[in-house]
């Protein structure tokens, strides 16, 4: 242990040198010792498979950013927003293109692009029936032009017809094709996320390992997802397997059946009904030794399959124990390290859309208590929007204070609380940029801390909302689904979060919805601790249902990606925080020589 912890201290001085005094980022080999680090701080549950996997997703890391370098020019290799993904995604690109099109047969291909990503959208189905009566267009027109990404879609669909017609041989030949266009697809998506973590932001441990491999685990939901659908197909890859395996049998290929049977295994080791079928095809095959000793499918898609299941395996577990250590390097947060234990609770499939995710543990009660008790004193010496009355409804009083003002209004202990207010935001970014994965710095643009609090014996009826629906950074037309990015919108928000302080009140609920701010996708209960992450753009309509009883208080803050837009009334906190890291070294350097010498006596 005191091996360990020396070489903690040793890596940590480097990084606070490095990053401090030569303003230079971390290098490959810095990026393994921090995962070696990581891996020797949880030496309890951590394997040498873990460090072994993190190893080399470094090094191929590095190997790849030298050739992007060299390969692609600056400009290329800018991150999208999240709103150029969104409308890539959905491929609203395409319906400009149909209209450009107009009156030409290529329109046709555009509309049925379009149309296969949004089958609800009326307008497009008029319009593609529009081209099918235009002279000279024919079948062939009504091309999928992005179907080269999603092949394995259309490989699937084709199978499902095949197996539909019963035609068993044909249908495994589909299936088989179906699960290494999804393996291929799957391998693809994740040397992307290589590719774009390569951020200065690998300094921080527990950073670079949960964006690297929740992106490498994304990958699996996002090859599972079909164009222009939120929601990915549950298990793709074991139902694909579990149709090969059908269709192998009804084809007759008993040996085949066996080896897709041990795939799916893999997955499912202790499932019955497959447990079954082996038994069978064991007592089937007799004495065929060569098929019955049949590992789980070698040709063609051998390495591959196992990779996939090694590497999910790991990540989950590394994502689950790397997120125990979301404070253990925030540089400037000095003194102790709160050891809080965060859990993911609900991520985007939970809740139904994209960009979404609910924390819990983010803090404990004691710290709930301590911001509650400041938003007590600060608030009744006057709220951020002066008057007692809530900006959304007259049934409940809204008291803001800014973390500046909580500084300004009180004595030494109101300072510190504030203080240490704006420094859990500081953990909510690491939290958030590490869950999220974004390619670029995230920076705080504002904090608010809110409470919303029902006005006594005025809820008879209440029909209205807290906050009615609303997107953060641009204003949203439900009548259109337009959501325009411009004033008096927040455009520079790219991510928010709400850390809850208290669940002693009724209603209050958060909720999403669908662009026509009326279809409900998603409901969050607030309570101490929990922070509920999302982008701020149009993906991720929320509002917030009236408060009927009690207080609700809740720390809201909103990031940016692009640029250092940090309100004014935040960078006092910054800079006293930024001479906090500066003490750390001196720190650091005061007790070094004790620090070795206590090693050395101490083996
Ligand atoms: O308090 C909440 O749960 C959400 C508040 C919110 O959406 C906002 O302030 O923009
Ligand atoms: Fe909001």
């Amino acid at each position: 242990m005191c091996k360990i912890g020396f070489f903690v201290f040793c890596c940590r001085l480097l990084a606070v040198l490095k990053i401090k005094m030569y303003k230079i980022y971390a290098t490959g080999w810095d990026l393994i010792v921090f995962s070696m680090v990581c891996v020797l701080l949880d030496s309890e549950q951590g394997t040498m498979w873990d460090l072994w996997a993190l190893d080399w997703v470094h090094q191929k890391a590095e190997c790849l950013r030298f050739c992007i370098g060299r390969s692609v020019t600056h400009v290329g290799q800018l991150p999208v927003s999240a709103d150029i993904e969104y409308e890539f995604g959905t491929r609203n690109p395409y319906n400009f293109l149909q209209v450009t099109y107009y009156k030409l047969q290529r329109a046709a291909s555009a509309a049925h692009t379009y149309f296969v990503a949004n089958p609800s959208h009326l307008e497009m189905r008029n319009n593609i029936e529009k081209y099918r009566r235009m002279d000279g267009v024919t079948d062939e027109d009504f091309q999928d032009r992005e179907s080269h990404n999603e092949k394995h879609w259309v490989l699937y669909d084709a199978a499902l017809q095949l197996e539909a017609n019963s035609e068993w041989k044909q249908a495994a030949e589909k299936w088989k094709a179906c699960v290494n266009e999804t393996l291929q697809q799957t391998e693809e998506c994740r040397v992307q996320c290589e590719v774009s973590q390569l951020s200065p932001v690998f300094v921080f441990c527990p950073a670079l390992s949960l964006s690297l491999l929740s992106c490498r685990q994304s990958c699996v939901t996002q090859v599972a997802t079909r164009p222009g659908r939120i929601s990915a197909q549950e298990d793709f890859l074991p139902t694909q397997l579990e149709h090969l395996h059908i269709a192998q049998f009804k084809a007759g290929d008993i040996s085949g059946a066996l080896q897709t049977l041990r795939s799916l295994l893999l997955f499912y080791p202790s499932d019955k009904d497959s447990l079954d079928n082996l038994q069978l095809y064991h007592e089937t095959l007799g004495g065929d030794t060569e098929s019955q000793s049949a590992q789980p499918a070698q040709v063609p898609f051998k390495p591959l399959k196992v990779h996939y299941i090694k590497i999910t395996t790991v990540v989950s577990k590394q994502v689950t124990h790397l997120l125990s250590y979301p404070f253990l390097f925030v540089l400037s947060a000095g003194g102790p390290v709160p050891q809080v234990g965060v859990t993911i609770t609900m991520d985007d499939e939970m809740l139904n859309g994209t960009n979404r995710v609910v924390l819990d543990g983010v803090m404990t009660e004691k710290e709930c208590d301590r911001i509650l008790q400041l938003a007590s004193v600060a608030g009744s010496l006057g709220d951020g929007y002066r008057g007692r009355r809530s900006p959304h409804t007259p049934h409940e009083t809204f008291e803001g204070l800014t973390v500046l003002r909580a500084v300004k209004v009180g004595g030494n202990d109101i300072t510190e609380a504030g203080l240490r207010d704006a420094l859990s935001s500081i953990s909510v970014r690491t939290v958030l940029h590490s869950y999220f994965r974004s390619p670029s710095g995230l920076f705080i643009t504002f904090t608010h801390l809110v409470c919303r609090t029902a006005v006594t014996d005025d809820q008879k009826g209440r029909l209205d909302l807290s906050h009615p629906v609303h997107v953060d950074n641009c204003l949203l037309e439900p009548e259109t689904k337009q959501c325009w990015k411009e004033p008096p919108a927040f455009t520079h928000r790219d991510l928010s979060a709400i850390l809850y302080l208290n669940d002693d009140f009724d209603g209050g609920e958060l909720f999403f919805t669908n662009r026509d701010a009326k279809t409900v996708t998603a409901r969050v209960k607030p309570s101490c601790g929990r922070l509920v992450g999302f982008s701020s753009g149009p993906v991720n309509p929320h509002g917030v249902t009236a408060v009927t009883r009690g207080r609700r208080c809740a720390l809201a803050l909103w990031f940016t990606k692009e640029k250092r837009v940090v309100d004014d009334v935040m960078i006092p906190v910054l800079d006293n925080m930024s001479s906090w890291g500066t003490m750390q070294i001196w720190w650091l350097f005061a007790c070094f020589p004790i620090y070795c010498a206590w090693s050395v006596v101490m083996p």
